[in-house]
């Protein structure tokens, strides 16, 4: 992933969308830091101002108008201010944070979910920049707000005491001005080796957070110890956790030696100071509140500052991470819309493809190489070909996942480039070979297919029925309800975290069907290898009330398995990228060419282990 360079132009519009987006999350939280940010900012100066006066008035000098009572109010509230504020700032904080979360997620994956086909997902670096977004993109506004408020504080400390020190003695408060100027160059210099740093991290923290995964998660488990395989996955991740530090530490040290150098500065100058103002003080030239208020004045200019510097560091950390978040929630559209997309009509003559021809990005082989192929609707037909032929690709694009790079694919006439995705997907029903098994309920498992059907037992029973796992799924401990995980429990199962299911790979296969039976009345079905985990009994049944179910509808059907596509319409065959036989079964086997032999070569397995008719 290349490192996000951010020129002042970005950086202003990020500045803008990070606050825009705080204030449109948390608007009264953030309102009222600000408030808060002001009072913490002038309160530290109105303390140092009240105390001066009170010894003043103490020790003799001073304006007698205002009672030293009053006074002493009124430092004992200024001092209360101090104390509570930070807590109140830290709590509003919080909450804005949570808001901002919020908010942020949402953004981020709705602007995932607006990306219509698969590209972009495939692509590492989207990939990357995903991840960081996901990891960092409620902190950009976070921390820049908080820093900017923070720097907000920090200013106005600091002209206070400023302003406190050059009516004092200008020459003293020339000095602390001057005096700070390395503190500011070493610390924006710090800045930029930090933000830098965090981009690096992020690279060995990923590569951490991969290792540490395989070495818990459950996908893992099994080849990792029946390989061996934790001391070698454990040592991986140890060595990207101490490059991570190495990194870390070298910051830490130049940081050490800059800190030191500039904190001997800074005492010096303070030292100078103090010796200047108490040799002016005795005489007679300043009051004992002059030298108190000098002595909170040059830690505090010197504080305020650091912390200022500190704050723009942050600053700019911010809206670099802001920058992995901006990235994916302004994602370009990974395929073209068109601008005023046509309804999709109910399929009624056929889907037709023209010469098409597919690679998944130039970097890599075609994949079709001018399929020319036509669905007739009201039909079923099968497509059959090797692995790797590109089955489940054509899938894909039917589904308008990616786009042909040449030719056209098209929908009783109409090219699926000149309709509404999201349409033509609810004309669609589909059972993919490699299906979703989700940590969700039985029920819920089924009724992804179909949200409208989420309460509805009835419809999802059908469809578990049709799939033959209706009797499995309610003989389970909680019937549909059961969770089919074992990885999360569910707050009725609080109890027993125990409750959830592991399923069969079978059985997850007719779960999957069920959900793709849900949409049996669409206008396509497609069927990728609906049967590969099946016995040969629920093979057979499956393909029985598959025919029942979708008599006089259109279906494409993919196996390998050539005796459940001989009932169909039409068996095409696809290879090397292009339809090579096509026609039904008896014509295929009459035409003696891969089909027929495949097929001889599948049928004579089966002959050769049976046992003799009794
Ligand atoms: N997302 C992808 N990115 C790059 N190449 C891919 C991708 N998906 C599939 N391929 C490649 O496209 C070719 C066709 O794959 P496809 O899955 O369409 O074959 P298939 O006919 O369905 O195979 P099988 O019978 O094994 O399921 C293969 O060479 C595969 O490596």
């Amino acid at each position: 992933m290349s490192e996000p360079r951010l020129v002042p132009r970005r950086a202003v519009r990020h500045a803008r969308a990070a606050l825009g987006l705080t204030w449109r999350a948390a608007p009264a939280g953030t309102a009222a830091d600000l408030v808060f940010a002001v009072l913490a900012g002038l309160t530290p100066v109105l303390v140092a101002g009240l105390t001066k006066l009170l010894l003043d008035r103490l020790t003799g000098g001073g304006p007698t108008g205002v009672p030293l009572t009053v006074l002493g109010a009124g430092l004992a509230l200024a001092a209360a201010l101090g104390t509570v504020l930070p807590h109140l700032r830290t709590y509003v904080a919080a909450e804005r944070s949570r808001a901002v979360s919020r908010l942020v997620r949402r953004r981020l994956y709705d602007a995932v979910q607006r990306l219509i086909g698969l590209v972009r997902l495939e692509d590492p670096e989207f990939q990357d920049r995903l991840q960081a977004a996901q990891q960092t993109g409620h902190l950009g506004p976070t921390q820049l707000t908080g820093n900017a408020f923070g720097a907000v504080q920090s200013v106005l400390a600091m002209a206070g005491f400023l302003g406190v020190l050059l009516v004092l003695n200008p020459l003293i408060g020339v000095l602390v001005l001057v005096a700070a100027l390395p503190t500011l160059w070493m610390q924006l210099r710090l800045n930029r080796a930090r933000a830098a740093m965090v981009l690096r991290l992020e690279h060995f923290q990923r590569r951490d957070l991969f290792f540490a995964q395989l070495l818990v998660g459950v996908p893992a488990a099994k080849e990792v110890r029946l390989f061996g395989l934790g001391r070698f996955f454990g040592d991986r991740m140890l060595d990207e956790l101490h490059a991570m530090h190495r990194v870390e530490q070298r910051l830490d040290r130049r940081e050490v030696r800059a800190q030191a150098v500039l904190g001997l500065l800074g005492a010096a100058v303070a030292g100078i100071g103090v010796v200047y103002t108490v040799s002016v003080a005795l005489a007679g030239g300043l009051t004992p509140g002059d030298v108190v208020i000098y002595l909170a004045a040059v830690p505090g200019v010197q504080g305020a500052l650091g912390s200022l510097v500190g704050q723009l560091g942050a600053i700019h950390q911010a809206l670099l991470l802001f920058e992995h978040y901006d990235q994916v929630a302004h994602v370009e559209p990974d395929l073209p819309m068109p601008a005023t997309p046509r309804p999709v009509p109910p399929l009624t003559e056929g889907i037709e493809l023209r010469d098409v021809w597919f690679r998944y990005s130039p970097q890599h082989p075609w994949v079709l190489r001018g399929v020319d192929l036509y669905l007739p609707a009201g039909s079923t037909t099968a497509l059959v070909g090797l692995n790797g032929a590109g089955k489940s690709t054509l899938v894909k694009l039917l589904c308008r996942f990616y786009d042909p790079e040449r030719g056209s694919i098209r929908w009783d006439g109409i090219d699926l480039r000149e309709l509404d995705p999201a349409a033509l997907r609810e004309r669609l029903g589909a059972v993919f070979q490699d299906f979703m098994p989700y940590d969700l309920s039985a029920a819920e498992n089924i009724a992804l297919g179909d949200l409208s059907a989420r309460d509805d037992p009835e419809r999802l029973r059908a469809a578990a029925r049709h799939a033959g796992i209706d009797d499995a799924l309610t003989a389970l401990p909680r019937g549909y309800d059961t969770l089919l995980t074992r990885i999360f429990f569910d707050g009725p199962d609080r109890d027993d975290p125990q409750a959830g299911v592991v399923l069969s790979g079978g059985q997850w296969q007719r779960v999957a069907l069920a959900r793709g039976f849900l949409r049996a009345d669409r206008d396509l079905l497609i069927l990728d290898e609906p049967s590969s985990g099946l016995d040969a009994e629920a093979e057979h049944d499956l393909h029985r009330r598959l025919g029942e179910l979708r008599r006089g509808r259109t279906s494409l059907l993919i196996s390998h398995r050539l005796n459940a596509v001989r009932d169909a319409d039409a068996i095409v065959v696809l290879a090397d990228g292009r339809v090579v036989e096509r026609g039904d079964h008896g014509q295929l086997l009459a035409a003696a060419g891969g089909y027929a032999r495949l097929f001889t070569l599948q049928a004579r397995g089966y002959r050769e282990d049976a046992p003799a008719p009794v």
